[in-house]
């Protein structure tokens, strides 16, 4: 009888502690699995995020399902050299600097710029912000990044998700003479045009057609101007003369570091005025030169733009001119009443 029950005690003990053990068993592999699990997870965020360098928290946030991760990440831990979205942009218009004036920009110690136009705002908007951001070089706190694509003043939806993005942000547009804006546009549209190939009379070009009239297009900047200033407080805007800016960069540059509460910076010994191409360009000694390479795309030799920009201008014969001059001016008149200053254009003179 004893015998029985000390080995029913014993059988007891021993499935108690095996159920114990199988408990414990449990608990530390299930503890090792969760903290495996979350390394996994984090490594997998990591790498995710590795190229997305966020610039604020709260930002970033909206863009990631998992807080509790991100939360781990602060402010100080990011590095201070890194792409930052832009603080300001040039909007347009196409063929009338835009390139120059970004490019000549980014001499200042403060800005940098993309290389290429990047469309976030009109064809590339589906990507997203963080996508948006990877297409910047890095910056650090100091400075601002400047991005420039001429098309997005057209579209008043652009506009809209310009002001979205970041109500603050500074806009800077520069316009031209209109009717060396069309020959400009005309000579781009057929650059490539093989030698003997038919090409449009310019005033056939410029009249198109019922749905593609390419004077309404070409000289409507009061429209689109107007699309912006409904849009955006005054102060935040900045309309600058091609005409200026070719003749005098250095006034024109200087306009802009006060626009954008720039230190000053630039100085006339930047740029110098190449005779054979028309036009100022870089000047190669300048100690700014050497770090504004990766930003711009320039002949080596003579620091200019590439061929690209001074392109021949088709001929206008004098009744066209005068046909032109009459149906712009009225236009003229509106643009200048709307952006409170004259622009002297050689044609209107
Ligand atoms: N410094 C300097 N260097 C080169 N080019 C200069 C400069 N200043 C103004 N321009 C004029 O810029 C015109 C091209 O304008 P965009 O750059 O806005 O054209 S684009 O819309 O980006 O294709 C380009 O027009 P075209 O002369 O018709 O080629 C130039 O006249």
């Amino acid at each position: 009888m004893v015998k029985s029950t000390s080995v029913q005690v014993f059988l007891v003990i021993t499935v108690i502690s095996f159920l114990g053990l199988l408990v414990l068993h449990q608990s530390l592999n299930f503890g090792a699995f969760s903290k495996a699990s979350k390394f996994i997870r984090k490594s997998v965020l990591a790498e995710q995020s590795s190229e997305e360098v966020p610039d604020g928290i709260s930002e970033f946030r909206q863009s990631t399902d998992d807080p509790i991760d991100f939360q781990e990440k602060t402010e100080e831990a990011l590095p201070s050299n890194r792409p930052r979205l832009p603080k300001a942009l040039i909007i347009g218009f196409s063929k009338c600097g835009t390139t120059a004036l970004r490019t000549f920009l980014t001499l200042h110690p403060d800005i940098v710029s993309p290389i290429e136009e990047v469309r976030y705002f009109n064809f590339n908007y589906t990507k997203g912000l963080e996508w948006y951001r990877r297409q910047m070089p890095p910056s650090t706190e100091n400075q601002i990044t400047i991005e420039k694509t001429p098309s997005y003043i057209m579209s008043p939806i652009v506009l809209q998700r310009i002001y979205l993005y970041d109500s603050q942000v500074k806009l800077i547009i520069i316009i031209r003479d209109p009717i060396i804006r069309l020959q400009s546009q005309y000579a781009h549209t057929y650059r490539n045009a093989p030698a003997g190939a038919h090409k449009p009379d310019f005033k056939i070009w410029v009249r198109g057609d019922s749905s593609d009239n390419r004077i309404t297009h070409f000289v409507g900047y009061t429209k689109y101007i107007r699309q912006v200033y409904d849009q955006f407080p005054k102060d935040q805007i900045l309309v600058l003369a091609e005409e200026d800016f070719e003749q005098n960069p250095l006034s024109v540059m200087k306009e802009v570091e006060l626009f954008l509460n720039l230190k000053p910076a630039f100085s006339k010994d930047m740029f110098y005025y190449n005779k054979g191409k028309g036009f100022y360009c870089f000047n190669r000694e300048n100690e700014f030169f050497p770090t504004v390479l990766k930003m711009v795309k320039v002949n080596n030799r003579t620091g200019c733009l590439g061929e690209d920009k001074g392109r021949d201008h088709p001929d206008i014969d004098d009744d066209f001119l005068k046909e032109l001059v009459q149906f712009i001016r009225p236009h003229n008149e509106q643009l200048f009443r709307l952006i409170g200053k004259r622009i002297v254009w050689e044609n209107f003179e």
